[in-house]
């Protein structure tokens, strides 16, 4: 009898379902293949939720959440929920899961297949065998700090504020997940931070040497102000190997890392908990992109990052290394073969859709099982 995974799975909003019904294809694969049996729960989160129950996250869905091994959420928004009151609008559903689940660890890959390397807009050799580890803090910055709000002064001026607050704990903690994921790699951390301007960030910095000097002997940690790593993404990405950065550095670099992999289409992520006293360690993958409005319900969709996000839920959340080293192996594959969304699409290439894609990398992942 194959190991049962309880997943939780958030299609979301946008193009959301629509690539995460091709993680489902494989996901049955995977199990008619005997390989695992996942007991898969649906909840709502964002607009979907809001629709349905008139708030962005359900308790249902926190619940599930809290009850399985790990979560799949597609993306969350669109114009629909635009004119919604600020705290109920589908965004405030994902901060709040991530919160909730205490996910502080945002792992953003960017990894190059040889197949787009050769289609970049960028010279080859920048590119070309790129494997860079973003390491995004998710639950703390800006986009959580108080005081927050707009508000009205007596003389009739409108004040928006947010507030940048991290404490020595959220940084070490940050901090540690990015060494720790650099000592299996090249030893080699860059902070981006913006300790020039921002005092919050001058503690960032300083925890990071702390960190370092007292645990991490072995890792060579460089500091970049988050201007200038942006252009260095660009220009020499491949300095990099793990970057270390706050939520909103890190939602704004992922981004820009997304185009040396080809498309926001490509690019996966992980949301980590630390383990609790049962050992119990919540996660959530997902997609860096969001709901892509301008081609939801098209068929237009790239459904690699999500794939992606899901063969990231096999290695770190259950230690099923062979099936995602398979499903990848089928996606380098399929680009090779030169199969083509059109976010990705390049001369020559054969241009497919969002099902079709999902078709292309199950028909791969049957010719490597029967060998
Ligand atoms: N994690 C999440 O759920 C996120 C949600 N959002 C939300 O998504 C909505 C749209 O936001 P945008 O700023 O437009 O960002 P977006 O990431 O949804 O789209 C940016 C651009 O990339 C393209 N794109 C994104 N994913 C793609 C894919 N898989 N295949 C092909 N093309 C793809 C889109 O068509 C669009 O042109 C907003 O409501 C936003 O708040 C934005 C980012 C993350
Ligand atoms: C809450 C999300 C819309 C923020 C975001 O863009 C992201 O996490 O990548
Ligand atoms: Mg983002």
């Amino acid at each position: 009898m194959a190991d049962v995974k309880k997943v939780l799975v958030l299609p979301g909003d946008g193009i959301g379902p629509e690539v995460m019904t091709q993680v489902r294809r494989i996901m049955g694969w995977l199990e008619d293949a005997g390989k695992v049996k996942f007991e898969v729960t649906e909840g709502l989160l964002g607009g979907a939720a809001i629709d349905a129950t008139g708030g962005p996250m359900p308790d249902e869905t926190l619940t599930a959440a809290k009850a399985s091994d790990a979560v799949l959420l597609g993306a969350v928004g669109g114009p629909k929920w635009d004119d919604l009151p600020f705290d109920i609008k589908p965004e405030r559903g994902l901060l709040g899961i991530r919160k909730e689940l205490g996910l502080f660890a945002n792992l953003r890959p960017a990894v190059v297949f040889d197949a787009l390397a050769e289609a970049s807009t960028l010279k080859l050799d920048v590119v070309k065998g790129l494997d860079i580890m973003i390491v995004r803090e998710l639950t703390g910055g800006i986009y959580f700090g108080q005081p927050r709000g707009i508000e009205t002064l007596p003389d009739g001026t409108r004040k928006g504020l947010n507030s940048l607050v991290y404490t020595t704990p959220e940084i070490t903690r940050i901090g540690k997940v990015a060494m720790d994921l650099a000592m299996k790699r090249g030893k080699k951390v860059c902070s981006v931070d913006k300790a020039n301007v921002l005092e919050c960030t001058v503690l960032w910095r300083e925890e990071m040497i702390k960190l370092q000097q007292e645990q991490y002997p072995e890792i060579e940690l460089s500091h970049m102000y988050v201007d200038n790593a942006s252009m260095q993404l660009v220009r020499n990405p491949k300095q990099f190997d793990v970057m270390v950065t706050t939520n909103m550095f890190g939602d704004i670099l992922s981004d820009t890392a997304a185009m040396l992999t080809g498309s926001l289409g490509m690019l996966p992520s992980a949301s980590l908990g630390d383990a609790d006293a049962n050992g119990k360690r919540y996660a959530l993958y997902e997609p860096v992109h969001g709901s892509a409005p301008d081609i939801a319900g098209q068929n237009l969709a790239n459904p690699l990052a999500t794939i992606l996000s899901f063969t990231m839920m096999l290695r770190y959340s259950f230690d099923m290394m062979a099936e995602a080293d398979l499903i990848e192996q089928a996606i380098q594959t399929v680009l090779n073969a030169g199969i083509r969304t059109g976010d990705i699409m390049q001369e020559g290439a054969t241009k497919v859709g969002t099902v079709e894609m999902g078709d292309a990398v199950l028909k791969e992942m049957d010719a490597l099982a029967k060998g």
